[in-house]
C-alpha cells in the first residue's frame, strides 16, 4: 500500500515531474549482439549516408530495435537545491540469495548502501531516474527513504538524472548512455579508439583532458544557449579523452522524450513548446494561446496524401463540412463529425478497431511517415515507430496525450483548460476512402427501417436464447430455424445466460468452454443456411481483424483475415452472432443472385481485403486480384473524382467500373449528353467531359473496383477506354447527385442496389 501511494502521489497537480518512456537505453540482449557483431555494424553503417559518426551508428542500431525504459522527466522548473517532492524511493533490504536471481535484470533497481554494503531494491518513483554522467540532482538517504535533491536548475522537458557509479555501467561507465556521453561522443556513444587511449593515458593528461573537456563544455553551452547550470556537460566526471564533438549531428540522434532537438534545431526547441519570439521569454498563457492557435491551423490543414496515387484526399473533416453545408442551422449545429463517420460506421465499437486498421495501412503506404505532436512538436511517429503501439498515436504525442487526459490541460501546464480538450486521432479516417476499408453510409430513413426491424429481431432472439439455453446442442435445422426466424439486420447484443462477455478467458470454466466449442462446431459446418439479406457495410470487420493483429505486433496477414475475426471478435460472446458469422462468410454470399442483372458482376470478389494488394511493392497478378480484390462500395462526398480518364472532348458516352476479373458495370447511361454548364441534380449520368476537364464532381458514389473506364463514340464507333486500379483502394467516379440528402436519386439507389448486392 505504501508503495502504490509513492507512486500514486505523482498525479497530483503539484508534481513537478513525470514519469516518461524513452528508448534511448539498450535491452541487455542488444548490448550483448552489439558486442558480438561490431564488425558487422561498421559495415553496414558506412551503407548509411546519414550516419558519419559512431555515436550516430549506434543510434540507428538501436533504431531498429526499440526498447523502451523509463526516465522522470521535469515539468515545471525546479531550483537548483530544491527538494523533488514526490521523486521518493524506499529501499528493501534484499538477501544474497534473492539478489542473485535478480542478476543481468534492469527492471529492479538494487542499491548496495555504502554503510554496511547490504543490497537494497530501490522501489518508488525514484527507481525510474536514470543515470547521467553529468546529473541535475543527488540522491540523499534518510533511513529507508531515498529523495531527490537538484543540484542545477532544471527546465522542464529536462530528464532528471543522478549519477549511480563511478562504474556502474562497466569500467568507468564505458556502457552509459546517457545525454552527456553522447553529447561528447564518448562512453556508449564513442569508439573503442577513445577507450584504449584513455586506459594508456596519464595522470597529467587526464587533468589536461578535463580541462579540454571544459572548454568543450563551454563552446557547447554557447552553442545549444544553456546556461551552466543547466548544461548536461558541465562536471568534470570520470570519463575517456574526447576526440571530437559534433554536436549537431549527435542531438540529432538523440531519441529520448526529454531531447527532441534535430541537427539543426536550436536549442530553444528543446523547450516543450517552440520559442517564436527570437529567444525572449513567452509568458505561459501565451504560448498556450498560440498553440491553440497552432492546433486550429493544423486541424484545418492536416491532409493526408498518398504520393502513389492519383490524387490527393481531402479529410473527412472537409467532407463533413461540405455536408453540413447542405443542413439547416439547427442540423448542422447537432450534426458533429463523429456522428458523421459513426453512421458511416453503423457501429460505434469498431471505431478503435478501424484506427489500428487505417494507422497500420498508413504505416503500409508511407514509410516515413512522422507526425509532429502539436503541443511539443516532438515527432511521435515515424519510420522507428512501425512497431505497432500499444496505443494509438494521437496528434499528441504520448506524453502530452497522457497529460491531457489526466489533467485537460497541454504538457507542461496543469492548468486545466476552459473547455475539455478535444484528443484527435493521429489518423482519423482521413484515408477512409484511400485504404479501402468500407464504410457505410445509411440514409435516415433507412436506419429509422432498420432499427425497427432490429427491435423485431431482439424480440425473436429472446424467444431463441431460451430455446437455446435449454438444448446446448443445436442441430443444423435448429439453428436455421432460428434463422429463418431472424429479420435481415445485425443480430442485438442481447441477455443471454451463455453469454460470454469479452475474450475468452484462460481459465474457463470447463463446462462453459465444451459448449461454447460444441455450437461452434455445429454453426460452422452449417452449409446452405437461408441467408439473411444483412445489411452491407459488414466488411469492416476485416478491419476490425486487422487491427487485432497489430495489437499482437504483427504484420497484417490477409489470410488470417477470415479466421481470427472469428475467434475474437467482441460480438462472438454470443452464439448467436458466431452463427451469423459464419454465414456472412465468403462461402455464403457467393450462393446469393445478384440484385441487379448486368451491373453486377457475376463472379464475386471474396470479402477480404488483402493488405499485401495495397502495398506499393507488390502489384497482385490478374488471378491473385480476381481471387482477392472485392468491390467496394463506399458513398462519398469527394469534391475530386480519383480516377480521371480522358476522353476526346466534345464526345459523350458512357461510365464504366471493371472489377477486378473485368467485368463490367456501368455506372451512368450510355449515350447521354453532355451539358456542362447545367448540372442536373439528378442526372443518372455523368459526361465523360466533366471528367476530362477534371471538373468537380460533387457528393459522388464512390465505387472501388478493379478500374474504371469510359466508352464513348468517336467517328462513328464506340471506343473504350479502361484503366485498372494499382492498389485496390477506393475509386470515386462522379455519379450522383448534387445533394446528398436526396436518396431517391436513380445513382443513389443504384449505389444500394451495388451495395445490397454486394452481400
Ligand atoms: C534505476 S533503473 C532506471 C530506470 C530504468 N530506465 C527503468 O525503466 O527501469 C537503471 C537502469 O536504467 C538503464 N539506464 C539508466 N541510465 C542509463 C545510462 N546512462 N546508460 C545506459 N543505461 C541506463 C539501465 O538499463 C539501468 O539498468
Amino acid at each position: 500500500m505504501h508503495y502504490c501511494l509513492l507512486y500514486l502521489r505523482i498525479y497530483q497537480k503539484k508534481c513537478t515531474f513525470e514519469i516518461e518512456v524513452t528508448d534511448r537505453y539498450p535491452s541487455k540482449a542488444d548490448t550483448d549482439d552489439e558486442n558480438d557483431d561490431d564488425e558487422d555494424h561498421d559495415n553496414n553503417d558506412n551503407e548509411n549516408d546519414n550516419n558519419n559518426n559512431q555515436s550516430n551508428k549506434s543510434n540507428d542500431q538501436h533504431a531498429t530495435k526499440p526498447h523502451l525504459e523509463g526516465c522522470v522527466v521535469a515539468r515545471q522548473h525546479i531550483k537548483k537545491g530544491a527538494h523533488i517532492e514526490f521523486l521518493d524511493g524506499w529501499l528493501a533490504g534484499l538477501e544474497d540469495d534473492v539478489e542473485n536471481t535478480f542478476q543481468g535484470e534492469t527492471d529492479f533497481s538494487i542499491i548496495h548502501t555504502s554503510r554496511n554494503g547490504n543490497a537494497n531494491l530501490l522501489l518508488g518513483p525514484a527507481r525510474f531516474v536514470n543515470h547521467d554522467c553529468s546529473p541535475n540532482c543527488s540522491f540523499s538517504r534518510k533511513g529507508k527513504r531515498i529523495s531527490l535533491r537538484a543540484i542545477k536548475n532544471i527546465s522542464p522537458g529536462q530528464e532528471v538524472t543522478v549519477t549511480y557509479a563511478k562504474n556502474y555501467f562497466g569500467y568507468r561507465n564505458r556502457e552509459c548512455r546517457c545525454v552527456t556521453c553522447e553529447v561528447r561522443g564518448v562512453n556508449g556513444f564513442g569508439t573503442p579508439n577513445d577507450y584504449n587511449s584513455d586506459e594508456d593515458s596519464s595522470d597529467t593528461d587526464a587533468l589536461t583532458k578535463l580541462k579540454r573537456q571544459k572548454r568543450q563544455q563551454n563552446k557547447l553551452n554557447s552553442l545549444v544557449g544553456l546556461n551552466a547550470d543547466q548544461d548536461a556537460t558541465s562536471s568534470l566526471v570520470s570519463s575517456p579523452a574526447v576526440e571530437s564533438i559534433d554536436s549537431e549531428s549527435t542531438l540529432h540522434s538523440s531519441r529520448s522524450p526529454s531531447v527532441t532537438a534535430d541537427a539543426d534545431t536550436p536549442a530553444s526547441s528543446l523547450e516543450p513548446f517552440p520559442d517564436k519570439t527570437g529567444g525572449q521569454e513567452v509568458p505561459l498563457k501565451r504560448r498556450l494561446r498560440q498553440r491553440e492557435e497552432d492546433i486550429n491551423v493544423e486541424d484545418k490543414l492536416f491532409k493526408f496524401t498518398f504520393d502513389d496515387d492519383d490524387a490527393n484526399f481531402t479529410t473527412t473533416r472537409e467532407e463533413w463540412k461540405l455536408l453540413c453545408r447542405g443542413m439547416n442551422k439547427e442540423d448542422r449545429e447537432n450534426y458533429t463529425l463523429h456522428d458523421y463517420i459513426f453512421s458511416k460506421l453503423s457501429d460505434r465499437g469498431r471505431y478503435k478497431d478501424l484506427q489500428r486498421f487505417f494507422f497500420s495501412c498508413a504505416i503500409e503506404a508511407d514509410l516515413d511517415l512522422t507526425l509532429d505532436c502539436v503541443n511539443c512538436s516532438t515527432p511521435f511517429f515515424g519510420p522507428d515507430d512501425r512497431i505497432a503501439p500499444r496505443r494509438l498515436p494521437t496528434r499528441l504525442c504520448p506524453r502530452c496525450h497522457r497529460h491531457a487526459v489526466i489533467f485537460n490541460a497541454y504538457w507542461p501546464s496543469v492548468e486545466p483548460e476552459v473547455e475539455t480538450i478535444t484528443l484527435y486521432r493521429a489518423w482519423d479516417f482521413t484515408s477512409l476512402k484511400d485504404i479501402g476499408v468500407r464504410g457505410e453510409f445509411v440514409p435516415p430513413d433507412e436506419k429509422k427501417k432498420r432499427k425497427d426491424l432490429d427491435d423485431l429481431t431482439v424480440s425473436s432472439e429472446d424467444d431463441d436464447s431460451d430455446d437455446e439455453s435449454s438444448d446446448d446442442e443445436m442441430s443444423e435445422n435448429d439453428v436455421t430455424v432460428t434463422l429463418e426466424k431472424k429479420r435481415p439486420g445485425r443480430p442485438r447484443k442481447i441477455p443471454n445466460p451463455t453469454r460470454r462477455v469479452g475474450r475468452p478467458r484462460k481459465h474457463e470454466p470447463l463446462e462453459l468452454e465444451t459448449k461454447f466449442k460444441q455450437k461452434s462446431t455445429t454453426t460452422t459446418t452449417i452449409t446452405k443456411p437461408t441467408v439473411p439479406p444483412g445489411r452491407p457495410g459488414r466488411v469492416l470487420n476485416n478491419g476490425r481483424a486487422n487491427g487485432r493483429h497489430l495489437g499482437r505486433r504483427k504484420r497484417l496477414d490477409p489470410e488470417d483475415l477470415d479466421t481470427s475475426g472469428n475467434e475474437n471478435e467482441h460480438e462472438s460472446d454470443s452464439d448467436e452472432v458466431i452463427i451469423m458469422k459464419t454465414i456472412r462468410s465468403k462461402r455464403t454470399y457467393k450462393r446469393r443472385k445478384p440484385e441487379i442483372s448486368q451491373a453486377v458482376p457475376r463472379r464475386q470478389p471474396r470479402l477480404t481485403f488483402d493488405v499485401d494488394d495495397n502495398s506499393r511493392s507488390r502489384r497482385a497478378s490478374p488471378d491473385e486480384t480476381t481471387a482477392r480484390r472485392p468491390l467496394y462500395v463506399v458513398p462519398l462526398n469527394s469534391d475530386k473524382p480519383m480516377c480521371i480518364l480522358n476522353p476526346p472532348t466534345g464526345t459523350s458516352g458512357s461510365i464504366f467500373l471493371t472489377t477486378a476479373s473485368g467485368e463490367k458495370i456501368t455506372i451512368a447511361a450510355p449515350g447521354s449528353e453532355f451539358i456542362p454548364t447545367e448540372m442536373s441534380p439528378l442526372r443518372e449520368s455523368i459526361s465523360i467531359n466533366d471528367l476530362s476537364q477534371r471538373s468537380v464532381v460533387p457528393d459522388v458514389a464512390a465505387v472501388a473496383v478493379g478500374g474504371a473506364g469510359i466508352s464513348y463514340l468517336a467517328n462513328g464507333k464506340t471506343r473504350e477506354r479502361t484503366r485498372a486500379f494499382r492498389y485496390p483502394k477506393i475509386k470515386t467516379i462522379g455519379l450522383t447527385s448534387k445533394r446528398t440528402d436526396d436518396y431517391s436519386s436513380p445513382s443513389w439507389k443504384l449505389l444500394q442496389q451495388v451495395q445490397s448486392s454486394r452481400y
